[in-house]
């Protein structure tokens, strides 16, 4: 079998809203590389676990959890949105909302919930590459990625991304309540002791404040040089 770790890793970290998903999905489709979408995954945990009843402070029956739920991510027919397969239920709708965005990274300060989703984020470096998405793909899950980057953007505006984003998909919301969510997910993401949101050393920090999509994918390119 060829050896995992010879197959190139690009990893995008960085906080709610900077634009990771949006760019690692460009990014991976110009390369023909795979994608992890490791939010997803804590994501999934807290939803799970809410749908056990499970109270999300209960380390020990929330790494329970992690360890045994399945999650799938489905590539849709008609060439639209991945769907997020959650113990066999399509729960791509549900993981989108900020509650589960609050919900995972509640859960995300759990060190054992962290190491329980180790191997199935190894699992998806496989050839001819990968782009991965996240708090903690250049610092813990991929430290020898050949490139990595950090993206940010102001609060402000990465609220203003994420209402359009959800009022687009009929979500209701308003954008005060969403900045002061995604201040205090910051906060808690950056400030926990494992695995915290921070650029790895050696990341191109990218601002995308007043940036466009396609000037944020020509600056990693303009690393990358395909
Ligand atoms: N540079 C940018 N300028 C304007 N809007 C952006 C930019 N990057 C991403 N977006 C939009 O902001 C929203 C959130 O982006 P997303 O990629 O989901 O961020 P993240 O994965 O970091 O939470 C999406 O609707 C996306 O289209
Ligand atoms: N690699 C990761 C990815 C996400 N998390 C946690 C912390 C985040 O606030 C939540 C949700 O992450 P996700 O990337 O889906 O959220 P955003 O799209 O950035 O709003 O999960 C993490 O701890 N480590």
């Amino acid at each position: 079998m060829a050896d995992p770790a010879a197959v190139p890793v690009l990893t995008i970290d960085g906080p709610s809203g900077s634009g990771k998903g949006t760019i690692s999905r460009l990014v991976a489709e110009r390369l023909g590389w795979r994608l992890l979408d490791s939010g997803a995954l804590y994501r999934a945990v807290g939803y799970a676990a809410g749908e056990e009843g499970i109270d999300l402070s209960d380390a020990e029956a929330v790494t329970r959890c992690a360890r045994t739920v399945k999650i799938r991510f489905q590539p849709s027919a008609d060439g639209g949105e991945t769907r997020v397969l959650v113990n066999g239920h399509d729960a791509t709708d549900e993981l989108r909302t900020e509650t589960a965005g609050a919900a995972a990274s509640a859960i995300a300060v759990i060190p054992s919930v962290r190491e329980a989703l180790v191997d199935l984020q190894h699992a998806f470096r496989k050839a001819p590459g990968l782009v991965a998405d996240g708090r903690d793909m250049g610092t813990v899950i991929f430290p020898d990625a050949a490139h990595k980057f950090f993206l940010t953007a102001s609060a402000a505006e990465r609220a203003k991304r994420r209402y359009k984003q959800l009022k687009d998909k009929g979500l209701s919301v308003t954008l005060a309540t969403l900045q002061r969510e995604i201040e205090a997910r910051d906060e808690r993401d950056a400030s926990r002791p494992v695995a915290p949101l921070k650029p790895a050393e050696g990341a191109v920090v990218i601002d995308t404040t007043g940036m466009p999509i396609d000037e944020v994918v020509a600056k990693v390119f303009a690393v990358v040089r395909p």
